[in-house]
């Protein structure tokens, strides 16, 4: 069948809520980033305290997009509760001092232990191109795509309690230089990711009432599948292969 044909067939057939919940959670075991060879050397204590921090390091650009992207939604839409529900995501990373230090100040405790400057991390000029062409990419799809295929491309946070799990209990077994105050970030999302990804699934079943927009939200996680993807090769391709591209960061003995 012709792709044209069968987008108008499947624009009159949306999935039911049970159906397209099913093919919007079968893209984690499928492509999410917990099956890169970059994580099991991460977790299973591999890699060095260097590439460790330039894993830390680039990641941090991540970090640090996420409530840009997150301000970019609420930027979109004219229904205060759903603005009043989106800004905790928000608070959670740039906190709200002083009783909540936020998402951002914790991983830059991480980075602290790495033996990183605080001012090279957040001034970014050490990270690998490709992850800041990665975040960016996110951060431009959320301005860009409806609302609600926007928010789908939140919703691989349904998949992340289980890293963040493994990464804990990985990195504390494995590297002396990490510990309990270190991993604050990560034991931090394990209850916020949860309570995000529930409302937005709830969200987006809501909202995708066609199976075009269905189609499009489960895309939405594939493709942000792929923006994780994309910054663990650029780390594999720099820190564990070695062709660290010019001016990004270089640990000792690299
Ligand atoms: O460590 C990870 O593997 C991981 C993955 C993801 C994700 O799936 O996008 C997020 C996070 N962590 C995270 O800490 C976080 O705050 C977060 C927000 C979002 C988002 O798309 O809004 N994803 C993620």
């Amino acid at each position: 069948m012709n792709e044209f044909v069968r987008k108008i067939e499947a624009a009159d057939n949306p999935w039911n809520p049970a159906e397209f919940e099913a093919a919007l959670r079968a893209v984690g075991p499928e492509r999410y980033h917990d099956l890169h060879p970059f994580h099991k050397l991460l977790h299973g204590g591999k890699l060095s305290k260097g590439q460790v921090a330039a894993w830390a390091l680039n990641r941090y650009c991540y970090q640090e997009a996420i409530p840009r992207k997150d301000a970019a939604f609420m930027s979109r839409t004219h229904d205060r509760a759903l603005r009043r529900e989106w800004i905790h995501r928000i608070h959670d990373h740039d906190g709200t001092p002083p009783e909540e230090e936020g998402g951002i100040e914790r991983w830059l405790v991480l980075t602290d232990c790495l033996g990183l400057d605080r001012d090279y991390v957040t001034g970014m000029k050490g990270a690998l191109p490709a992850t800041r062409f990665a975040v960016e990419a996110y951060v431009r799809f959320v301005v860009e795509q409806p609302l609600v295929v926007a928010a789908a491309s939140s919703l691989t946070e349904l998949f992340a309690p289980s890293i963040h799990r493994e990464r804990i209990a990985g990195m504390l077994a494995n590297y002396g230089f990490v510990n309990d105050d270190v991993m604050a970030y990560f034991k931090r999302r394990l209850s916020q990711a949860p309570r995000d990804a529930t409302f937005a699934l709830e969200f987006v079943k809501t909202y995708a009432t066609t199976r075009e927009l269905q189609d499009a939200c489960v895309e939405a996680v594939r493709f942000k599948c792929n923006v994780l993807w994309a910054q663990l090769d650029a780390l594999h391709h720099a820190y564990v292969v070695g062709l660290i591209p010019p001016g990004a960061y270089r640990p000792e003995g690299m």
